[in-house]
């Protein structure tokens, strides 16, 4: 892994980059998109100082933050300010192809859905991250977290390239450094603090997926 600069270090802080996820949630416990997709701006920003091997996951993350920032800067972008309202509307325009591809490919409800699959595997992998012992291995912890969630949505050569390129994540400790928030100990206090907003995140989205039937969108 080519390490980060010590200037990228002073830029970069994996704290704030999950304080956006806390950010997302509104008083009233809906999500704020532009946050929630700044905190996952944040994770793949993380993901590039990790390596070029993890470039096919992270173009395919920043293709579908993309997309999703388009709704939001687009013309109907107010329709697009939490996760809420955005299913309302696309629901109500017919905007979301349910049962199969049609001429909607590219709707924000199927492109979050994605993200959101994605980030009940980071749930996973920060609680095994936060639990481990100091010869726990990333690799292995990546892999278990991604099995148990998003391996079921992805064909056998997606996950076959996933499960290589876990083999390539820095033992544990550099993986701490990376995330440049402190020792070790800080790093676990860290975790602790921001997995139960990721669980939140996660949960509000899945249940309102589920109240519209929207978690096998095509
Ligand atoms: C302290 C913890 C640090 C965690 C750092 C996490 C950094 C993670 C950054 C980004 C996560 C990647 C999110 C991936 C979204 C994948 C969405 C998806 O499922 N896409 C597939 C389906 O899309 P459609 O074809 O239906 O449009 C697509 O086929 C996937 C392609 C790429 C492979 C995705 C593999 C995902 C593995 C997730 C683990 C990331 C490993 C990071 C290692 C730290």
């Amino acid at each position: 892994m080519a390490g980060p600069t010590a200037s990228e270090n002073q830029n970069f802080c994996f704290k704030d980059e999950l304080d956006a996820f806390k950010l997302s949630l509104s008083p009233n416990k809906e999500v704020i998109l532009e946050h929630y997709l700044a905190g996952w701006s944040g994770l793949v920003k993380f993901l590039n100082r990790l390596g070029n091997v993890f470039g096919f996951i992270s173009k395919d993350a920043s293709s579908k933050i993309q997309i999703l920032k388009n709704f939001l800067n687009g013309e109907h972008g107010s329709e697009y300010f939490t996760v809420q309202s955005m299913v309302k509307y696309e629901l109500e325009n017919n905007l979301v192809d349910l049962k199969k591809a049609g001429s909607h490919p590219e709707s924000g409800c199927r492109t979050l859905l994605r993200l959101h699959r994605a980030l009940r595997w980071l749930e996973l992998f920060l609680e095994r991250l936060r639990t481990s012992q100091e010869d726990g291995k990333t690799s292995v912890m990546c892999a278990d977290a991604y099995n148990e969630s998003l391996a079921q949505f992805h064909p056998w050569v997606i996950r076959k390239a996933a499960g290589l390129a876990f083999c390539m994540l820095p033992g544990r400790l550099s993986f701490f450094e990376a995330m440049n928030v402190g020792t070790p100990d800080q790093v676990v206090a860290m975790l602790g603090e921001a997995l139960p907003v990721v669980v939140e995140v996660y949960q509000i989205t899945q249940d309102l997926y589920a109240k519209h039937d929207l978690l096998d969108i095509p």
